[in-house]
């Protein structure tokens, strides 16, 4: 299960500075060396350089739209790229918009695929429903057939396609959802578990009935798209939009952990990781330290152990 992150230090798709530094952290935690520890054959294809688009004019609310589409048609590559390598793919965020291009990518190289979103938030809302204009709320829109006819082709977005069906998302820990994306859930029968759902049923089952749901559809490629803020912000504080009444510690892991083990898992985001948004160094090095450790439940670490196959006693 080669491990493989393309970072994207980017931060646009919402408005507060330091997400981009998100990536840098991560590595600095030694993500690399553990997921080798793990078995993983891990290939660091460095961060995505993006130009800058300035001056980028909102257009009515939306704000940085040129410099989004850009650095999601030049993500979009880069992950197909790693795809086609043979790799699974790690996408180490920067914002949640860059879910775009990543979803973009892993379907340009394997086709159909079902994504389980893991967010405090749904992040569809339409350039016409966002009523903060950030994209980092909007992605899921921007890639669902069925709300084609809802968002307008914007400047730098002409390389865009719908590419997932609504039928193939399930989202994990809602527990911040907007109007206008609680009515477009519900009229598309949307699979959600949100935080009331994670209480009635516990995580096993949900993450039982998420892989039975899923595998009824035809076992396709699983794109995982972790929010940190997914999390509770006892737990993971640094990051742009928190929300109390989070997934525990325990909980984040245990949805990675489920989800490795169905052999299915072909490409990872982790975004939202913001150092700047914690109070203090240790916010960040939680913060941080939980994303690392989601990171490596994705690639076959279990809180039982684990030991290489060729291990042998001395
Ligand atoms: N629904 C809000 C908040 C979105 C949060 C985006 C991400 O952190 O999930 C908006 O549309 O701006
Ligand atoms: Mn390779
Ligand atoms: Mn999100
Ligand atoms: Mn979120």
């Amino acid at each position: 299960r080669p491990g493989k992150p393309s970072s994207s230090p980017f931060c646009k798709g919402q408005s507060r500075g330091g997400v981009e530094d998100g990536p840098e952290r991560i590595r600095a935690a030694g993500l690399q060396r553990r997921l080798q520890q793990l078995g993983c054959a891990v290939k660091d294809y460095g961060n995505l350089t993006f130009e800058d688009m300035s001056p980028d004019e909102p257009m009515g609310l939306l704000k940085s739209v040129r410099a989004v589409g850009a650095a999601n048609q030049k993500l979009s590559e880069a992950v197909r790229a790693v795809k086609e390598d043979g790799h699974t793919a790690v996408m180490l965020g920067g914002d949640h918009s860059l879910a775009i291009g990543s979803i973009h990518g892993h379907s340009a190289a394997v086709g159909e695929l079902s994504v389980v979103w893991v967010d405090a938030h749904a992040d569809i809302n339409t350039p016409l429903t966002t009523y903060t204009g950030n994209i980092h709320g909007q992605p899921v829109s921007y890639l669902l057939h069925e709300l084609r006819s809802k968002v307008p082709v914007l400047p730098n977005f002409s390389w865009l396609k719908p590419c997932v069906s609504a039928a193939d998302v399930v989202f994990i820990g809602l527990r911040d959802v907007d109007p206008a994306e609680h009515y477009i859930l519900k009229m598309l029968g949307v699979k959600t578990f949100s935080m009331s759902e994670v209480d009635q049923l516990g995580v096993a089952r949900v993450m039982e009935e998420t892989c039975d749901y899923l595998s009824a559809r035809g076992k396709k490629p699983i794109h995982l798209s972790y929010d940190i803020d997914a999390i509770d912000p006892s737990v993971a504080p640094a990051t742009g939009t928190p929300v109390v009444g989070g997934l525990t510690y325990r909980e984040g892991v245990y949805i990675t952990e489920h989800l490795c083990q169905t052999g299915l898992l072909s490409a990872v985001d982790l975004v939202e990781v913001n150092p700047l948004r914690g109070q203090t160094e240790e916010d960040v090095r939680s913060t941080v330290s939980t994303a690392v450790d989601l990171l490596l439940g994705c690639f076959g670490r279990v809180r039982e152990g684990n030991h290489l196959p060729d291990y042998r006693l001395p």
